[in-house]
């Protein structure tokens, strides 16, 4: 059934004209009792929705809009392991990647939990090896520094993790400093290059396809980069790169040392790849045990989605609100803001998350859809967003769903005045956060009002009534950090069961990737070959005619 063929869907158009339409956000929150009905609490989370435009009977209907699309039943398929990815025709069990050690899951008769912890295992004597300085470069020396090479999934997840816990950076022996370079452009590795020294440095190739032309570029680069230092191909390769994909032919094709190869499998999503070997620059930089809480978080979220009732389960709650902002209340966008610096690539790892699972306008059925999917989103760390792109939050034409973010407890333990000077700022940080959802809810003019004409107070209204959430973690650390993760992993796979789509693959980054292909082959050409269109064509002459070196080099064999 498509989501606007459900009853339900009708009944909640009909509560929002007859009970909603006018009434403002500020108004609901009148009512003392609002926290018992929209404020949840599980473990280290603290979700209150409270700011949402909705009242106990949308919440209601909410509920039976997922009891009539079967959201219990999708969630049920989800964990155990069917093919809910079906264009792929796999599952998607990014969550049996944080299963307890002792847990076991049974596919195709086979427990993928065993492989998942066999697997663990490896990539935990990797970061052994490293991490105690056993791991030598080509001249015998130990490794210094370690590169992701990654895009993606293969990129923002550990990017995301090793800046939130640098605080959890353990004590090793011989520890590392981990990178990142993910722009098939070169300039993030050519930095690198400059700034690393090829005797010491390890880079490891994060590719689930292993065709990934950003990565592979990158890593031709890195290998070139290195070749320039020491001739051995086989000692660069051998000692300087680690491979995780799902593919071992193909990492074998590029030379990766079976032992330094980290697998993962066909049923973990790009973007939900963090958990698996993927995350081994997290293992690195926090220490394994450290990686294990991050797991542990999420699973004991997973928990929680798979096994509470849809009317107290935080993600689906979080998910049929988004479906209610953005198929009821007409939100099309969504703003992520953290109100702590160290979850800066928060935002951005959300924007794959959520626009690359629910950007799709096809259902499960293949048949076009009439209604809005995905919100555009986007985000920065709140408090500099807030001089930034909050004037169009407060003032702007659009409604925008905004979700703020923030650890508790930070800089608590005061021994110093410097220390006591980071304990008000992150005070003066929480109240900046507080301060303007409520802002954005109540809107108003009279605290900036400095009086004047009629015309000239308009430019100080604020019109207010913009939903929120606000999400609290006690503090930051690698096991609220998973639960959060995990939240918003569950909350994308909501939103898809009630639009009825495939979260789990994207196609729509092909057609690009194809075209590459064509125009890379063509700017090599001395004059065109193919005709693209005029707009692209002009392009490509305007370059070839007025640059003398715009042209590919052969590489060195
Ligand atoms: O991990 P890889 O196979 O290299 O893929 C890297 C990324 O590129 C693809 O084009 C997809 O858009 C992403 O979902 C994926 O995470």
């Amino acid at each position: 059934m498509n989501a606007t063929e459900a009853k339900t869907w009708n009944k909640l158009q009909k509560h929002l004209d007859d009970e909603l339409a006018n009434v403002r956000i500020e108004e609901l929150n009148k009512c003392d009792k609002r926290s018992d009905l929209l404020s949840f609490n599980f473990d280290q989370l603290l979700v209150d929705f409270s700011k949402q435009k909705v009242n106990s009977n949308t919440m209601q209907l909410l509920f039976e809009l997922g009891e009539e699309l079967n959201l219990t039943n999708a969630i049920k398929n989800l964990a155990s392991g069917d093919k809910v990815n079906t264009t792929e025709n796999r599952p998607a069990l990014h969550s049996a990647l944080r299963l307890n050690p002792n847990d076991s899951l049974v596919l195709d008769g086979d427990d993928i939990n065993r492989h998942v912890q066999i697997e663990l295992a490896r990539m935990s004597k990797v970061v052994d090896d490293i991490t105690t300085g056993n791991w030598r470069g080509y001249s015998g020396k130990p490794i210094t520094d370690v590169v992701n090479l990654g895009v993606g999934g293969s990129d923002l997840g550990p990017l995301l993790v090793c800046e939130a816990l640098d605080e959890f950076k353990e004590a090793h022996s011989n520890p590392v400093d981990v990178h990142f370079a993910s722009t098939m452009d070169g300039s993030q590795v050519s930095l690198l290059f400059e700034r690393l020294n090829p005797e010491t440095t390890l880079f490891v190739i994060v590719s689930k396809s292993f065709t990934t032309i950003d990565t592979l570029s990158n890593a031709a680069s890195a290998k070139a980069w290195l070749l320039n230092a020491f001739q051995d191909e086989s000692i660069i390769i051998k000692q300087h790169f680690i491979g995780i994909s799902v593919s071992e032919s193909k990492m074998e094709k590029w030379g990766i040392h079976p032992e330094h190869q980290l697998k993962l499998w066909d049923w973990v999503g790009g973007r939900f790849s963090l958990w698996s070997a993927v995350g081994l620059t997290i293992a690195l930089k926090i220490g394994m045990a450290n990686f294990r809480r991050l797991l542990n978080g999420a699973n004991k979220l997973d928990q929680h989605f798979f096994s509470t009732d849809i009317n107290q389960n935080i993600p689906v709650i979080l998910g049929l609100l988004g479906i209610w902002n953005t198929n009821f209340l007409n939100i099309k966008a969504q703003a992520i803001l953290p109100y702590d610096a160290r979850l800066k690539y928060f935002p951005d790892y959300l924007t794959q998350l959520e626009m690359e699972s629910n950007g799709k306008s096809v259902t499960l059925q293949g048949e076009r859809i009439s209604f809005d999917t995905c919100p555009i989103l986007w985000g920065e760390v709140g408090p500099n967003a807030q001089h930034a792109f909050y004037q169009l939050l407060h003032q702007g034409t659009r409604k925008v769903a905004c979700d703020f973010i923030a650890p508790v407890n930070r800089f608590s333990t005061i021994t110093s005045e410097h220390e006591k000077s980071l304990h008000n700022q992150h005070l003066l940080t929480i109240a900046n956060c507080f301060a303007q959802s409520r802002a954005l809810m109540v809107g108003g003019s009279s605290a900036v009002d400095g009086g004047g004409s009629s015309e000239l107070k308009n430019h100080k209204f604020y019109p207010g009534d913009q939903s929120s959430t606000t999400i609290l973690i006690p503090e930051l650390t690698p096991y609220s950090l998973g639960q959060l993760i995990a939240l918003y992993e569950h909350k994308v796979f909501v939103m898809a069961t009630i639009w009825g789509i495939n979260p789990f693959d994207q196609w729509g980054v092909e057609l690009g990737k194809l075209m590459a292909n064509d125009t890379l082959r063509e700017l090599n050409l001395d004059s065109m070959t193919m005709c693209f269109d005029a707009s692209t064509n002009y392009l490509m002459n305007y370059v070839k005619s007025n640059f003398a070196t715009f042209k590919g080099v052969e590489e060195d064999k």
